[in-house]
């Protein structure tokens, strides 16, 4: 079973009287444990691609399957919570709440997907934060740590609720080259230990070779890229 399969996703945009057609047709399996790339122009669809994905944005035609579920069944309503317990986001920029300390913002995302003790969610805030090399940084404030520690704490809360499939935009846009790769360089690393489906959007052709495939979308079509 896949982690997630995207079936004949076709979304278009109005442009005036006109059709945009951003993503024609598109269908793309992610297994357990796979970490994939999407790379393309800008404007290409990305990250309309990537919205569709993560259920914040309804396609026009096609299904998408979460670990053998498919999300046909399911009312808009329920969206929210599927988001919750079976996706996790990366963005560019870390999104981090300004007022909470690394683990208050690990402990936020863990309770909307509850462990079942306070023990067991601790222990994985811990194990989550060392994995990272962030433990120093479990008491600061985002304004207390530097671009790359905010992003491993990013990595951490997206992963912290256990989802079957990480959804990182632009992961290392923000950061120069070495800290960049060292932020690929993780998520890859818990990827393949917590068995979890990645698919990142990126530009940045420098960490190619730390994903297992990697994709170009091209006028509406998705095309299997040599790595
Ligand atoms: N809400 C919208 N309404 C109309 N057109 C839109 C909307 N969102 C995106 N588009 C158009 O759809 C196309 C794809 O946009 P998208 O943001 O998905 O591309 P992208 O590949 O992520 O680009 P970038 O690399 O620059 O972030 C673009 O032509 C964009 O102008």
């Amino acid at each position: 079973m896949y982690a997630m399969e995207l079936n004949h996703i076709t979304k278009g945009y109005l442009d005036g009287d006109r059709e945009n057609l951003v993503l024609n047709d598109i269908s793309l399996k992610v297994n357990k444990g796979e970490f994939i790339a999407i790379l393309g122009p800008s404007g290409s669809g990305k990250s309309t691609l990537l919205t569709i994905a993560g259920m914040l944005l309804s396609a026009d035609k096609g299904n998408i399957i979460i670990n053998g579920s498919s999300m046909d069944e399911m009312k808009q309503k329920e969206w929210t919570k599927i988001r919750r317990e079976k996706l996790g986001f990366i963005f560019q920029n870390h999104q981090l709440l300004p007022y909470l300390t690394a683990e208050e913002q690990l402990i936020l995302a863990a309770d909307m997907k509850p462990f079942s003790s306070k023990e067991e969610r601790n222990s994985t805030v811990d194990e989550l934060l060392a994995e990272l090399g962030i433990s120093s940084c479990k008491k600061k404030y985002p304004k207390q740590m530097s671009g790359g520690e905010k992003q491993r704490v990013a990595i951490a809360r997206a992963f912290i609720n256990r989802p079957e499939v990480i959804l990182a935009d632009e992961p290392t846009a923000s950061l120069d080259g070495t800290r960049g790769r060292q932020i690929a360089e993780m998520i890859r690393q818990e990827v393949k230990h917590r068995n979890t489906a990645a698919i990142m959007v990126t530009h940045d052709e420098r960490i190619l070779d730390l994903v297992d495939r990697v994709y170009r979308l091209e006028q509406g079509k998705l095309l299997l890229s040599a790595l």
